[in-house]
C-alpha cells in the first residue's frame, strides 16, 4: 500500500525515544486545539504511562515546546473493570506514573474514569463509557463515531492493542464505540476497550513497543500482517498512524519506510 504505511520511528532506547514522542504530542495537541480547543486522547495501560510521563514531564526547551495539560482531556482506550485504586487499574497506574507528577503550574488535565458503580456488569460499565463519550463528542445531533485527536496505544507480544486480543469476535464489533470483554487472555480476564472504529476512526494513532520481547511479533505485524489487531489498525489508518519504538524491538524488521526523527 504505497504511500498508505504507517510512520515507524526508531531509537537507541526509551530515553531517546521520549522526546521525539514529545513534539509529536505537542504537534498532536496544537492541532485538537486549532479544531476544538482542546486535545482529546485516550490512553492505554502497559509500560505506556511510564514513557508518557518520561515524554511529558521533561523540561520544556523552548516556548512552543509547552504541553498545555489544562487543555487534555484524558479518556482510556481500555480499561480493568476493577476499583481505580486497585493494582490493575489502568487509572491507577496513569495517576501513579503522570497524573500525580504533574505540577500544579502547569495545570491539570482533564480526566475520564470508568464509572466504577458499574464494576459487576461489564456491559453496563461499556455502555456507560460509551455513554460519557457521546456526551464529550456529540455536539448537539448525535455522531457516528466520536474522533479522538490522538489515541496512545501499545502492543501486546500477541499483536493485541486495546484490549482487542488476535482471533477474539469483538474485532468484528461495528456498532458498540466500547465494548466488554470476559474473556482477556491478558489478566485481568474482565474489561472494557474502545472498539476498532473507534480507534481507526481517530486523527492520529501512535504506538509505543518497546524492547526485544517484542520482535518476533513486531515482524509479524509489519511483514505479514496476519489479521492481527495492530496489523488491522495499520491497514485501517496508514500514514496517519506512528509507531515509536527502539531498536531492540524491531530488530530485523523489514520495513519500507522506516524513519528517524
Ligand atoms: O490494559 C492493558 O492491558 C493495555 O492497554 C494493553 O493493551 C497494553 O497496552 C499492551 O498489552 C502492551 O503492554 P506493554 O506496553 O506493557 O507491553
Amino acid at each position: 500500500m504505497p504511500g498508505k504505511q504507517p510512520n515507524l520511528f526508531a531509537f537507541n532506547d526509551v530515553d531517546a525515544l521520549a522526546p521525539a514522542l514529545r513534539s509529536y504530542l505537542i504537534t498532536c495537541q496544537n492541532a485538537g486545539l486549532t479544531r476544538h480547543e482542546a486535545f482529546k486522547v485516550a490512553v492505554s495501560g502497559g509500560s505506556l504511562p511510564k514513557t508518557l510521563a518520561k515524554a511529558l514531564l521533561a523540561d520544556p526547551k523552548s516556548a512552543e515546546d509547552t504541553i498545555k495539560f489544562d487543555k487534555w482531556e484524558i479518556f482510556f482506550a481500555d480499561e480493568r473493570a476493577v476499583p481505580l485504586d486497585h493494582e490493575d487499574s489502568n487509572y491507577g497506574l496513569l495517576k501513579k506514573e503522570l497524573l500525580d507528577k504533574i505540577p500544579a503550574e502547569l495545570g491539570q488535565p482533564t480526566i475520564h474514569p470508568i464509572d466504577t458503580q458499574y464494576l459487576d456488569d461489564t456491559q453496563e460499565l461499556a455502555d456507560q463509557y460509551e455513554k460519557l463519550l457521546v456526551n464529550s463528542f456529540a455536539k448537539g445531533d448525535s455522531v457516528k463515531l466520536p474522533i479522538f485527536d490522538l489515541l496512545l496505544l501499545g502492543s501486546g507480544p500477541d499483536g493485541h492493542t486495546c484490549s482487542l486480543f488476535p482471533g477474539h469476535p469483538l474485532l468484528r464489533e461495528t456498532d458498540a464505540w466500547v465494548a466488554p470483554i470476559e474473556d482477556s487472555p491478558k489478566p485481568p480476564p474482565r474489561r472494557i476497550t474502545l472498539t476498532l472504529p473507534v480507534v481507526t476512526h481517530a486523527v492520529k494513532v501512535a504506538f509505543v513497543a518497546t524492547g526485544g520481547g517484542k520482535k518476533e511479533i513486531m515482524k509479524e505485524i509489519f511483514e505479514q500482517g496476519n489479521g492481527l489487531p495492530c496489523a488491522l489498525v495499520n491497514e485501517a489508518t496508514g500514514e496517519r498512524c506512528s509507531w515509536f519504538v527502539d531498536n531492540a524491538a524491531v530488530e530485523g524488521v523489514s520495513f519500507p519506510r522506516r524513519g528517524f526523527l
